[in-house]
C-alpha cells in the first residue's frame, strides 16, 4: 500500500472578512488497505479528501504520497491517486463510454486503435460490455459511476479517492459500487455516509468541524458516531 501522510496540514479559505480555518491542524500516517472517512455535512471530508491528490491546497504543512510532495510533484501525485466523484458527470468528459475510458488509456496505450480495443475490454470488465457508443450523458446514474470507476482506474492508480461514490445511487447500485470499491485491490480512501460501508474498511475516522474526532477501528468508530451524530 502506499504511504499518505498529512503533517501539520490545515486548510483555510477566505471569506468577506478574513479566511476561515476549514481544517484544523491534522497530522495522519494512512498506509492502510481501506480508510474511510465519515462525519456529519460539512466536517471537513472532503477537503481532507482532496487534499490527496491536490484538488484542495494545504494552507500550511504537507501532504506526502509515497514520498512525492503533492504540492511540488502535483503531477507525479495524481499519476498515483485517482479520485472518484460522487456525480459521475463531474469526471466523464468524452461523448462516447469508449472513447471516456479510451482518454485514460492514452499514456498505457499511444495507438488510437489499440486503445479504443482496449476500453471496449475495460467496459466488459465492468460489466458494461456494449455500452461503447453509448453517449455518456445518457446513462443511469448506476452506469455512470461504474463508468467512471472504469475510467479512474483504467489510468492505473495506486490509490483510489472516493468521495460519497454511492450517495446518487438506489441501494442495489450502492452496494454494487460499494461491494467493487471495496474488493479492489488497490487502496482506497472512502468518503461516505454510507455507515455499513465504513464499518467494512480497515481504518476509519471520524471528521467534525475541521477535526479528526475519533481515529482507529472502523466498528468502534462508527459505533461513536452513531451514538452521537
Ligand atoms: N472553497 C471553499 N470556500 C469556502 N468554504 C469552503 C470551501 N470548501 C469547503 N468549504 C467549507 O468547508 C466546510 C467543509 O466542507 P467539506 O466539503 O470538506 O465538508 P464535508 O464533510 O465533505 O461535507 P458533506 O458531507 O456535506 O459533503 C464546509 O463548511 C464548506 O462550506
Amino acid at each position: 500500500m502506499s504511504r499518505i501522510l498529512l503533517e501539520q496540514v490545515t486548510v483555510s479559505v477566505p471569506t468577506h472578512d478574513g479566511t476561515r480555518q476549514i481544517l484544523g491542524e491534522t497530522t495522519l500516517d494512512l498506509s492502510e488497505h481501506r480508510i474511510a472517512l465519515i462525519g456529519p455535512n460539512g466536517s471537513g471530508k472532503s477537503t481532507l479528501a482532496r487534499l490527496l491528490n491536490g484538488l484542495v491546497t494545504a494552507t500550511t504543512g504537507r501532504v506526502l504520497v509515497d514520498g512525492l510532495d503533492v504540492a511540488r510533484e502535483g503531477r507525479d501525485v495524481r499519476r498515483r491517486v485517482g479520485f472518484m466523484f460522487t456525480d459521475p458527470a463531474a469526471q466523464l468528459v468524452m461523448p462516447t463510454a469508449r472513447e471516456d475510458v479510451a482518454l485514460s488509456l492514452r499514456r498505457t496505450h499511444p495507438d488510437k486503435a489499440a486503445r479504443l480495443v482496449a476500453a471496449d475490454r475495460v467496459l466488459a470488465d465492468f460489466g458494461l460490455e456494449g455500452f461503447g457508443d453509448r453517449s455518456v450523458h445518457g446513462l443511469s446514474g448506476g452506469e455512470g459511476q461504474l463508468l467512471a470507476l472504469a475510467g479512474v482506474l483504467a489510468t492505473d492508480p495506486a490509490v483510489l479517492v472516493a468521495d460519497e461514490p454511492t450517495t446518487l445511487l438506489d441501494l442495489g447500485n450502492s452496494r454494487r459500487i460499494g461491494d467493487l470499491l471495496l474488493g479492489l485491490p488497490q487502496q482506497l480512501v472512502l468518503v461516505t455516509h454510507d455507515l455499513d460501508l465504513a464499518a467494512r474498511c480497515d481504518r476509519a475516522l471520524l471528521v467534525r468541524s475541521g477535526r479528526i474526532e475519533r481515529d482507529g477501528d472502523p466498528a468502534e468508530v462508527v459505533e461513536h458516531y452513531r451514538a452521537a451524530p
